[in-house]
């Protein structure tokens, strides 16, 4: 991966994060990293927040070291600080320097010290965080009236986004319909917190953004530590947050014809044209130099109402002969029976193949017959039925099918994933819930498809579709319907295509981050 990818949209899991450290202990040493990380905490509060009581609440790792810097700096600004350890930190390490150095009062670790502050700063447990902390420390970060959370909330899987609570995992975790943890659990007999604010270091983790971790840390600001990039680089990080720079869109050129901008083409079957018709309309507003549809004895139906679109009711065999038809739709719209029909044809005769809907339907239980597809696009039901349930950790199981069925996977969700068969994982928030809608990921396979046909290599492909289509349904009004997309789609590449060239400065912003919420700071 590029050193400006990785620069600039990794997301370091925990276990990456310690390869990090490792790397940078040889070289500008923990305890400086951990004084500008409790430094950064400090300025944030002081930025954020009106002058208050704050307690400070310290795990014995390395998060805890950062609370007792921020406890420091923020006493030093001539906040009433106090700190609660939950346990020491380890002696002769670089927290319990950072713990000598805080000279203020120390507190019960108890849900009354937690009461009694305005404002509580949670350093208990961060990248470090091994399993579900115990209910003592969750009924103290629950009694708590205002949350920050020190690089994440502590009872959040920093790689999965998943809620880590005693017995029984959160409601919260993952898409709703999936979710497989364990059924008739008790609830645990406190609320889980909601944080106001977590800053985090280096570079946002997928637990930022993954649910359920994205709606409890508030809002999210990532600091620069000054962390080498060669330690990040070292850490091989293999997730990445979806935006324009990890791909690059083609813009149009003076010398294009429909052609060099790409064709698109659909299979189309008898019962379901409207599917079929919401994919052909995504492929040509978001770009596609000419789209058409593959009907046969059924092209009456499709020849109505779209006159940019060429309809063909030659058999599929004979279109095949043309070779500049390469990139192919198949699923919206077509039954089981159907798909089997083309679908062998399309890859027996080398096409790049996007499957979707009725040809994931078709493979359900069986993946190996989309063999040879270059992308899939599946729903969490969908993908449960190709694959499996996918568990908590979404990132592992899409990566395992990308592997599996060698091509790139897209699980649809609030966060997409999109993972490529090498292991490369892209994790897409630029979206909105009005993307909910029936249609909408017809839509979204003609403009992948559209993506395809401009030549992007297929992952970048799949990213690049994603996120022109969620900023389109970000601009597309209240409670769009699938089909008001599309007078977004246009302005949504043209967004992308602008955003790219735009990038962002080596050095200047550090390492930067899309949206603000997940904007870096560094140090003054
Ligand atoms: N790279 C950076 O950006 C830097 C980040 N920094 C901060 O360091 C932490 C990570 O520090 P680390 O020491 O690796 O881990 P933690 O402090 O999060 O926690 C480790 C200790 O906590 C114990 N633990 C973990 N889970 C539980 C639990 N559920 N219940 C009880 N105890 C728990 C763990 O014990 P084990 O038995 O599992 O070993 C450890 O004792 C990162 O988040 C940043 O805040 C650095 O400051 C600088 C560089
Ligand atoms: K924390």
């Amino acid at each position: 991966m590029a050193m400006s990818a990785i620069r600039d949209f990794s997301l370091p899991t925990p276990a990456q994060c310690s390869v990090m450290d490792d790397e940078a202990r040889a070289t500008v040493g923990i305890g400086t990293l951990m004084e500008r990380a409790g430094w950064a905490v400090a300025r944030e509060i002081r930025k954020q927040f009106r002058p208050c009581r704050v307690l400070v609440l310290c795990g014995p790792g390395n998060n805890g070291g950062d609370g007792y810097c921020a406890a420091r700096h923020l006493e030093r600004a001539g906040w009433p600080v106090s700190v609660a350890a939950l346990a020491p930190p380890r002696p002769q390490s670089e927290a319990a320097a950072a713990a000598s150095r805080f000279r203020g009062p120390h507190v019960p670790f108890t849900a009354e010290s937690a009461r009694r502050a305005d404002l509580v700063v949670d350093a208990v447990f961060g990248a470090g965080l091994s399993r579900a902390p115990s209910s003592d420390v969750m009924e103290v970060l629950s009694a708590s009236r205002m949350l920050v959370a020190v690089d994440m909330p502590s009872f959040i899987d920093g790689t999965t986004g998943e809620v880590l609570c005693d017995g029984s995992h959160d409601a919260l975790s993952g898409d709703g319909p999936s979710r497989d943890g364990p059924s008739g659990d008790a609830l645990p007999d406190y609320a889980l917190p909601d944080y106001t604010l977590t800053v985090t270091f280096v570079r946002p983790k997928p637990g930022h953004v993954l649910p359920a971790g994205r709606r409890k840390c508030g809002t999210v600001v990532c600091a620069d530590i000054g962390m080498p990039l060669s330690c990040l680089e070292a850490a091989r990080p293999d997730i990445f947050l979806n935006a324009p720079g990890l791909w690059h869109v083609p813009a149009m050129s003076p010398e294009d014809h429909k052609y060099t901008r790409g064709v698109v083409s659909l299979c189309a079957g008898a019962v379901m044209p409207g599917a079929t018709r919401l994919a052909a309309a995504g492929a040509r507003a978001s770009g596609a130099g000419l789209v058409r549809i593959s009907a046969g004895e059924n092209a009456c139906a499709y020849r109505l109402g779209a006159p940019g679109l060429v309809i063909d009711d030659a058999p599929l065999a004979t279109l095949l002969e043309d070779v500049r038809r390469k990139v192919w739709l198949c699923g919206p719209g077509l039954t089981g029976a159907e798909v089997e029909a083309s679908l062998p044809l399309l890859l027996d005769a080398g096409r790049i193949v996007l499957a979707d809907a009725g040809a994931l339907g078709w493979a359900a239980g069986n993946p190996g017959r989309l063999a040879g597809v270059a992308v899939v696009t599946p729903h969490i039901g969908e993908f449960t039925r190709l694959f499996g349930a996918p568990g908590a950790d979404r990132v592992c199981a899409a990566r395992r099918a990308a592997r599996e069925l060698d091509a790139v996977v897209v699980l649809k969700g609030s966060v997409s994933i999109v993972a490529a068969p090498d292991g490369r994982v892209a994790l897409n928030d630029h979206a909105s819930p009005a993307l909910a809608t029936a249609g909408s990921g017809d839509t979204l396979a003609g403009v992948i498809g559209t993506m395809l046909a401009a030549g992007m290599p297929r992952w970048e492909a799949a990213c690049a579709g994603v996120w022109i289509h969620g900023e389109a349904g970000r601009n597309a009004g209240d409670w769009p319907i699938a089909e008001d997309l599309d007078r977004c789609l246009g302005a949504a590449r043209a967004e992308a295509i602008r955003r790219d060239a735009a990038t962002v400065e080596p050095g200047a912003g550090g390492l930067a981050c899309e949206t603000q919420d997940l904007a870096v700071k560094r140090p003054a």
